[in-house]
C-alpha cells in the first residue's frame, strides 16, 4: 500500500511510520503545520507545530529513509479545531480538541488530500487496534490507549487509517526507537491539548473571550460569589472557584452546570455532581444504529469515567440511562460506546453529550 505517515516530530508517530515500513508500504512522512506561527518552545515543552517538532520529524523520515513534506494545516486546523473550542467554552460546554482533530483533520482533511494524491491510507502513532475488517479496539496498554479519541470517526474515516502501535506498551516503543536511532526516543510525551503548550487552558480562553462575569449560586438559589466568565470553568471542577462563601457545613463546592445566557455558574455538594443519565447529539456508529436497547459500557471523558449503561436511539440522538451513576460528566464531551471483549473493548460508537440528568 501507499502509506501517508502522519509524523508530529515525537516518539510514537516516528517508530509508527518506521514499522509501516517495515511492513512493506510504500511510507512517505508528512508533518502538520497546526500553528499559523510555529513558534520555538521553551526546552522540554511539547505542542503543536513548533519549528524543533517540524526539524525532529524531518530527521527521522531522513533516518527511516522515506520522503518527507510538510503540510500547511493552520488555516483549516484554526477553523475546524481551535475556534470550534473556543465557541463552545464560551457557552459552557467542555469540547475535546484531539477528538475533533481526528474528525476534521487527521481523517478528514489530510486522508482527503491523501486520497486524492493517490495513497491508500493515513498511518498515525495513536495506541488503539483497528483490524482491516474496520473494527477498532482498545489498544493493549490501558495507559496509552487512544480508542476514545478515535471514537469519533465514521467508517469511511477508518478504512483510511492504520495504527501500527495498538499492540505495543509504550516502553516498547520508546526502546524500540531507541534502538531504531531515532533521535526522538526520549522525548517527553506531548500536552492534551497541542495549540496550548503552556497548559494555561483559562488564560488562552481569557484571550480570546474576554470577560463574562456573572456569579455563582448554590443549590439554594444563593449567590456565594462572582466570576469572570463561565469559560473558566468545567463541571466537576473543585479548585479555583473563587467563592467568597464557604458552605455552611464547611464541604467543598464543585461546579454542577454551567449557564452562559444568564452567566451563572451552579455550584454544590460532590454528590450533586451523579449523573445517571445523559442524552447526546450526532451518533456516529460503526455497528447497525440500535434499533432496540443496546447494553454495553460507556466512557464519558478521555481518562475515566467508565459505566455499564443502557443506549436507545431517540430521533436524531441517542439516550443513555447509566447502570451506576459517573461524575463530572461534562456536556460537549463525547460519550463512546464499548463492548467489552478478551481481545481489547470494541468501540461500537459515539456521541456527544447534551445534556445530563441526576
Ligand atoms: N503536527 C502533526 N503532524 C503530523 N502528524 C501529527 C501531528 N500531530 C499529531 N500527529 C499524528 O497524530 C498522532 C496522535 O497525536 P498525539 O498528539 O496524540 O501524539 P502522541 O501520542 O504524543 O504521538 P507522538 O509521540 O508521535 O507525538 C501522532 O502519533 C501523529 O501520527
Amino acid at each position: 500500500m501507499r502509506v501517508l505517515a502522519a509524523m508530529s516530530g515525537g516518539v510514537d508517530s516516528a517508530v509508527a511510520a518506521a514499522r509501516l515500513r517495515d511492513a512493506g508500504h510504500d511510507v512517505t512522512g508528512v508533518h502538520l503545520a497546526l500553528s499559523a506561527k510555529p513558534a520555538t518552545m521553551r526546552e522540554g515543552a511539547r505542542g503543536c507545530c513548533s519549528v524543533e517538532d517540524s526539524r525532529d520529524a524531518r530527521r527521522c523520515a531522513d533516518v527511516l529513509d522515506i520522503p518527507f513534506y510538510v503540510w500547511d494545516m493552520a488555516a483549516r486546523f484554526r477553523e475546524d479545531v481551535v475556534e470550534p473550542f473556543v465557541a463552545e467554552y464560551a457557552a459552557g460546554r467542555t469540547p475535546n480538541p484531539c477528538l475533533r482533530c481526528n474528525e476534521k483533520i487527521k481523517f478528514s482533511a489530510v486522508l482527503e488530500r491523501a486520497r486524492a494524491l493517490g495513497f491508500d491510507a493515513v498511518g498515525t502513532g495513536h495506541y488503539a487496534r483497528l483490524s482491516p475488517d474496520g473494527v477498532l479496539r482498545r489498544a493493549a496498554d490501558p495507559d496509552k490507549d487512544q480508542s476514545y479519541v478515535l471514537g469519533v470517526l465514521r467508517p469511511d474515516q477508518l478504512a483510511g487509517a492504520l495504527f501500527p502501535l495498538g499492540d505495543s506498551p509504550k516502553t516498547a516503543v520508546r526502546a524500540e526507537a531507541a534502538a531504531r536511532g531515532l533521535v526522538v526516543a526520549e522525548k517527553p510525551d506531548s500536552h492534551d491539548i497541542c495549540f496550548i503548550p503552556s497548559g494555561d487552558t483559562r488564560g488562552f480562553l481569557a484571550a480570546r473571550i474576554g470577560e463574562a462575569p456573572g456569579v455563582m449560586v448554590d443549590p439554594a438559589g444563593e449567590v456565594v460569589g462572582h466570576h469572570r466568565g463561565v469559560h473558566d470553568f468545567t463541571v466537576g471542577q473543585r479548585h479555583g472557584l473563587g467563592i467568597d462563601r464557604p458552605a455552611p457545613d464547611g464541604r467543598p463546592r464543585y461546579v454542577l452546570g454551567l449557564e452562559p445566557v444568564s452567566r451563572t455558574v451552579r455550584v454544590g455538594p460532590a454528590e450533586d455532581l451523579d449523573v445517571t443519565a445523559l442524552a447526546a447529539t450526532s451518533p456516529v456508529w460503526l455497528v447497525d444504529p440500535p434499533a432496540h436497547d443496546l447494553t454495553c459500557v460507556v466512557q464519558v471523558r478521555a481518562h475515566g469515567g467508565l459505566a455499564g449503561a443502557t443506549v436507545r436511539a431517540v430521533g436524531d440522538g441517542v439516550e443513555v440511562v447509566l447502570d451506576e451513576p459517573l461524575r463530572g460528566v461534562a456536556p460537549g464531551q463525547a460519550v463512546v460506546f464499548y463492548r467489552p471483549e478478551p481481545g481489547g473493548d470494541v468501540v461500537l460508537g459515539s456521541a456527544t453529550i447534551a445534556s445530563t440528568s441526576g
